[in-house]
């Protein structure tokens, strides 16, 4: 009989202070510029920045809200409890430092990371360092401030050591099937992240007044000589949304369009023309059909 192997995976946050190199090693781990998956119902409780699928294996990252901002240097209580609450739902933490440059951010990162976790410290920008002896004086120092389980030494820029760390991760993700399609880059995926960069945008700026989740979708995609066309509409719960939704004069909306087709653009790299609608379809996350339609299985 053939042992079946089992599939593992599972969420990682990647903290530490602002400009330690934590988007470029990300980055560098999922390879591509996509940084926005499309997400299921089930996992919409964190922000996706990131999926990189290995063999048997699924890192999914997520975003650590508190940790982004670069004028994030006085971290005030509410964003530690949104830095906490993360943490504490996510597999394993990397926390990333600088080689050679420890600083008050530092400090202010490390009563943030759980003890109840697996946290891995990777030091980055080795490239940078003159002397390795530097490096075991340094790290010995950081090891005394918090029980890291293991401890990674790498360049993203220079691509040291990122294997290394990913070994280190996948040995402590949980077993469980993959979250999210395989092939980050077929047809169905472009359109599901299409539909999530303009969900994104939606809740970026009207987030807090819309009440309900509202969700996309992609009507139209047609692929022309000129440019993607193509036509999306968000789905909302009531009527009283679509005011919201669009703004003083359709101010939102449009800066809703512009931003998203930006990233569509981006992300396609050609020439993108996209028109957003606004359906209402009362109670529809409550009809598992429904649910279908709009892609959430
Ligand atoms: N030499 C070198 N530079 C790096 C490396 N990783 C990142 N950098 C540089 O360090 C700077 C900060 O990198 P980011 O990835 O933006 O850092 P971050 O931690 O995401 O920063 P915030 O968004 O402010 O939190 C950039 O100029 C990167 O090019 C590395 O491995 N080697």
């Amino acid at each position: 009989m053939t042992e079946q192997t089992s599939f593992k995976t599972g969420f990682i946050a990647v903290v530490g202070r602002p400009n330690v190199g934590k988007s470029t090693l990300i980055n560098a781990l999922i390879g591509g510029k996509i940084s926005i998956v499309s997400r299921k119902a089930q996992t919409t409780r964190h922000r996706i920045h990131g999926v990189l699928t290995q063999d048997n294996k699924q890192f999914i990252f997520v975003d650590t809200p508190g940790f982004q901002t670069r004028h994030g240097g006085t971290m005030n209580r509410m964003m530690n409890r949104v830095v906490t609450q993360t943490l504490a739902d996510v597999d394993v933490v990397v926390h990333v430092v600088e080689a050679g440059k420890w600083g008050e951010g530092d400090d202010n990162v490390v009563p943030l990371l759980p003890t109840s976790k697996k946290c891995i410290l990777v030091i980055s920008k080795v490239d940078l360092l003159k002397s390795k002896n530097d490096l075991f004086e340094f790290t010995s120092k950081i090891l005394q401030k918090f029980p890291y389980d293991a401890v990674v030494p790498l360049s993203a820029v220079k691509d040291i050591q990122l294997n290394v760390l990913l070994d280190e991760i996948a040995q402590r993700l949980p077993e469980g099937e993959p979250m999210f399609d395989e092939d980050a880059m077929t047809d169905r995926s472009v359109r599901f992240i299409t539909a999530e960069l303009i969900r994104e945008k939606i809740f970026r700026l009207v987030g807090d007044e819309l009440p309900y989740a509202s969700t996309v979708q992609i009507e139209k995609w047609d692929e022309t000589p000129e440019g993607v066309h193509i036509n999306a509409c968000v789905v909302v719960e009531r009527e009283s949304h679509k005011p919201i939704l669009l703004g003083a004069k359709g101010m939102h909306m449009k800066r809703i369009a512009t931003e998203a087709r930006q990233d569509i653009r981006e992300m396609l790299d050609k020439p993108v023309f996209l028109e957003i609608y606004i359906k209402v379809r009362k109670g529809w996350s409550d009809k598992e059909s429904a649910l279908r339609d709009l892609g959430y299985e």
